[in-house]
């Protein structure tokens, strides 16, 4: 009683020292940091930060950032921004002692306390995961992958070909992005857990699975800004946001079909299968484990594949000269045979053999690249000392350092000075050989680096490499709307375009798809 008697009579003191202590504190975070330039008050507090996170534009705003202040910027008190090709390699370099910050755990874990590949931050558990994971993500363990996404890509094209063509007589626009999804969606589940969710048979977003990971994407990246998600990922308040209700809606409801499935196939024998469940059980992974990375397939997978076709689409279908290019070289390829007759679907090797269709997908991915997550990683206690433009940079341990893919990707230093502009000739016509070799190794950063990977790499480009061949080769589009394609939205790096009108008209016509 004595002391809090004490305490309330040098309560003025007490706040001063309070005080004193905080300002302190505040002025040695902005010192750590204060050789890198950035936005005003992002010294000094995460204002800008959270601003940007609940943005639509996260993306735009640290483009912005990277090309004003230089290739290392700073957006946050303990929060750094990159541009440059070498840092990132360094920092994800297979033996890099940077590591994964906590942003991973916080943004992306899908069950209170347990982790996926995507998520886990304890580097050994990481990798040793990894090395579990690999072989059904490749086409070695699963050798089923390719025959799976032919037959979803001839899906779409039916469902196009059977609702939704235009005639000279009636214009019938769709929403082009959402059968891409449906597409997607379809694809994960259909190689991760053996069985669809039907959205392109259905022609719907069944279980409203598409709708509920949007608002579960915009819960998080609300809950991120405002330093909520600890809260958010506690089991109470996921089970009311998530509830696995007999009506089957929500996001409860993948979950549950995911482990309904994982149970289905725990009770069969694996060894004479060849698919990627299969591979992971010979490797080791827990029914627990299965399901949270079925989890991460849906939600790593489905957007970002989508996102790639789609806003390859948005720039043929407004450079007229490149889709004509494109459709020439995709009829050629039908006429000697590269790809089988309609409705056989290309293979993966065929259209890898297409110069203008690989050129076509890669500046597709480098103009508008499909993933836009800062994916920051930590640097190792005592700090670390790079090379920028030729000069020591210290960066102090326990910073994080994010990545912005579109500063990268279209930087003039390395793409010209035309980086900004859709021109898939670059990638044919650049004669200068180290010039041409940098823009290629830019461009894989698209999917990480090193140790952290994108897993799912060659299954995105199969299913991009396929759709965008059979679209070509099967319709005539044209966008519905060209002065609003698309709305976009960018949530915690996903992104998601709603409304993106297109017309199509048959190219084909005797084919029975
Ligand atoms: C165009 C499509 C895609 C892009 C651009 C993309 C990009 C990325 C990026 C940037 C990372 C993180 C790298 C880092 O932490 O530094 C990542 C990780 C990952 N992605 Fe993808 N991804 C795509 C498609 C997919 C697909 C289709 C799947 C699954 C089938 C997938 C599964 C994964 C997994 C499992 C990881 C975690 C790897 C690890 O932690 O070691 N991704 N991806």
């Amino acid at each position: 009683m004595e002391l809090f008697l004490v305490a309330y009579e040098a309560r003025g003191l007490l706040v001063s020292v309070g005080l004193a202590v905080y300002l302190v504190y505040k002025v040695w975070v902005y010192r750590r940091l204060s050789a890198f330039k950035g936005p005003f008050s992002s010294g000094w507090s995460e204002t800008w930060n959270s601003a940007t996170t609940v943005s639509n534009n996260a993306h735009v705003k640290h483009k912005e950032v990277c090309d004003k202040y230089g290739p290392i910027s700073r957006i946050g008190p303990n929060d750094l921004i990159t541009d440059s090709m070498e840092l990132v390699t360094h920092m994800s370099a297979a033996r890099s002692p940077y590591t994964r910050t906590v942003w991973f755990a916080r943004a992306t874990r899908t069950k209170p306390g347990e982790d996926h590949l995507f998520s886990e931050t304890n580097e050994s558990v990481h990798t040793r995961r990894r090395q579990q994971m690999a072989l059904g993500y490749s086409g070695k363990e699963n050798l089923e992958l390719e025959g799976t996404i032919d037959v979803y890509i001839g899906k779409l094209i039916h469902l196009i070909r059977s609702k939704y063509l235009s005639t000279p007589e009636l214009a019938q626009p769709f929403d082009f992005g959402k059968k891409v999804q449906y597409l997607a969606v379809d694809v994960i589940n259909a190689i991760g857990l053996g069985v669809p969710l039907g959205d392109l048979d259905t022609d719907s977003d069944q279980y409203r699975y598409i709708e509920t990971t949007e608002v579960g994407f915009k819960i998080g990246k609300m809950a991120l800004a405002l330093g909520l998600l600890p809260v958010i990922q506690s089991p109470w308040v996921m089970r009311l946001l998530a509830p696995l209700g007999e009506d089957g809606l929500r996001f409860g409801w993948p979950l549950r079909h995911a482990r309904a499935r994982i149970d289905e196939r725990l009770q069969q024998e694996t060894e004479t299968r060849s698919d990627m469940l299969a591979s992971f059980v010979r490797h080791g992974l827990t029914r627990d484990q299965l399901v949270n990375e079925s989890m991460l397939q849906l939600i790593a997978g489905s957007d970002t594949t989508s996102t790639s076709i789609r806003a390859l689409f948005l720039y043929l279908l407004t450079h007229r000269r490149v889709y004509a290019t494109l459709q020439a070289e995709v009829d050629a390829a039908v006429a000697d045979g590269t790809a089988p007759p309609a409705p056989g679907v290309i293979s993966e090797a065929g259209a890898r053999s297409l110069p203008y269709l690989q050129a076509c997908i890669k500046e597709g991915m480098r103009i508008r690249p499909p993933a836009g997550a800062l994916v920051p990683k930590r640097v190792p206690d005592g700090g670390d000392t790079v090379l920028m433009d030729g000069k020591p940079v210290f960066l102090s341990g326990g910073t994080n350092i994010g990545v912005s893919m579109f500063a990268l990707q279209l930087n003039k230093g390395i793409f010209g000075d035309d980086a900004e502009e859709f021109r898939p000739e670059r990638w044919l016509v650049e004669k200068d050989e180290k010039k041409l070799a940098t823009m290629h190794r830019v461009h894989e950063l698209i999917f990480g680096y090193g140790k952290y990977q994108c897993l799912g790499k060659s299954i995105a480009l199969m299913e991009v490499n396929k759709a965008v061949f059979e679209l070509v080769r099967n319709f005539d589009m044209s966008l519905a709307r060209p002065d609003k394609p698309w709305e976009e939205e960018n949530s915690l790096g996903v992104f998601t375009q709603r409304n993106m009108l297109v017309t199509a008209i048959d190219r084909l016509g005797d084919v029975k798809s």
